[in-house]
């Protein structure tokens, strides 16, 4: 079940054509080679999800798609309309790639905090449709009506995530799942045609997972948005993901869709470690139920070990942050500069 060998199931959104493609990407930081000759291909209109265990390049590869890091090797395409040309977005500014049509969220929430949950959007919203701050600040009047159909915009996005009601809130007021549903409906405010989310539910509880599960869907659905999705929890990836892309030590190991992805041994061992495919293969022998394979219990064992409990979350949270501080710097630089969100 490699990428050569992957097959769609029938009646998902994935029979689309690509709209946006990686092709041999490879990104090393000194003597770590952090990607490895990555190649994904995301479907106009499909959820595909990206998974694989700690440090195995998913943020990374994100990073490369959005402009973050510049790969050393590698090509970056979208295509924005369907038939339309295709756009190299290896080397362009984040907030341009923005722009293009590819808007994402970050691992670590990253929201105005002292700002309402409006203006949140808005900003975002804005750079959509102003002219550039030198028209605000001079309060031509295209920029005034640029600004009104932003917030309106903005408080469309804010319906649409359920958080309608909330627009006057101060950001860090919101419970750690609005906040979450508040960068989604950030990352929306710019139209893209992708929307990466990367672990969009890290640090929810059981009931707000779910119902990010759903918004997800719904991006996916109601507005047609191509989405690529990094996320631990398994069972949100199972729930959502047309299909799947594994990566381990910064390699694809496995590309299909959620049922075969979780079959496979070598997405097995690289979650539970060198002979656990076979293990499970012994163990399901023993059970002697053939209505209840011990395969199908892996994504359950895979939550137990990849899926930190809530301190050790917030740990993890913490290191990624640190690991993360370049493209934190990259990002905040291009807060300041025109993109906004991100
Ligand atoms: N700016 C950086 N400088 C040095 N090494 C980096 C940098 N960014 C990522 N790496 C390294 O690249 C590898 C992949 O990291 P990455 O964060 O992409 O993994 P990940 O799959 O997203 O992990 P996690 O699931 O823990 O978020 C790791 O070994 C990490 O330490």
């Amino acid at each position: 079940m490699t990428a050569s060998t992957e097959t769609v199931p029938a009646g998902t959104a994935t029979g689309g054509e690509p709209v946006l493609r990686a092709q041999g990407v490879t990104l090393r930081f000194g003597g770590l080679t952090s990607l490895d000759q990555v190649s994904l291909e995301l479907r106009r209109g499909e959820i595909l999800a990206v998974i694989g265990p700690n440090g195995a390049g998913k943020t990374s590869l994100f990073n490369c798609l959005t402009g973050v890091y510049l790969p050393q090797q590698g090509s970056i395409d979208f295509q924005a309309e369907p038939g339309g040309s295709w756009l190299s977005l290896r080397g362009r500014k984040p907030h341009l790639v923005n722009r293009a049509g590819v808007s994402r969220t970050f691992q670590n929430i990253r929201l105005f905090n002292a700002l309402t949950v409006l203006e949140n959007v808005q900003i975002a919203a804005e750079t959509r449709v102003s002219s550039g701050p030198v028209g605000v600040m001079l309060g031509l009047p295209q920029n005034n009506k640029a600004a009104r159909s932003a917030r309106h915009h903005s408080r469309e996005m804010l319906e649409f995530v359920g958080l309608r009601g909330k627009e006057s809130l101060i950001a860090s007021g919101l419970s750690y799942g609005d906040q979450r549903r508040l960068e989604i409906a950030r990352a929306l405010a710019s139209d893209p045609q992708v929307l990466l989310l990367d672990e969009p539910a890290a640090g929810t509880n059981p009931s707000e997972k779910l119902g990010l599960a759903q918004l997800i869907q719904r991006v996916n659905t109601e507005l047609g948005i191509s989405i690529l999705l990094i996320e631990h929890d398994m069972r949100l990836v199972m729930s959502v993901a047309n299909r799947i892309t594994v990566l381990n030590f910064g390699k694809v190991i496995a590309s299909g869709s959620p049922a075969e992805v979780q079959q496979n041994p070598a997405v097995i061992e690289a979650y539970l470690g060198s002979g656990a495919a076979e293990e499970l293969a012994a163990a399901e022998g023993d059970a002697g139920d053939a209505g209840d394979p011990v395969i199908a219990a892996v994504p359950e064992q895979v939550v137990r070990d990849v899926v930190p409990e809530p301190a050790a979350a917030d740990e993890a949270a913490d290191a990624d942050q640190a690991v993360d501080a370049e493209a934190a710097d990259v990002a905040d630089a291009s807060d300041a500069d025109e993109e906004g969100s991100k």
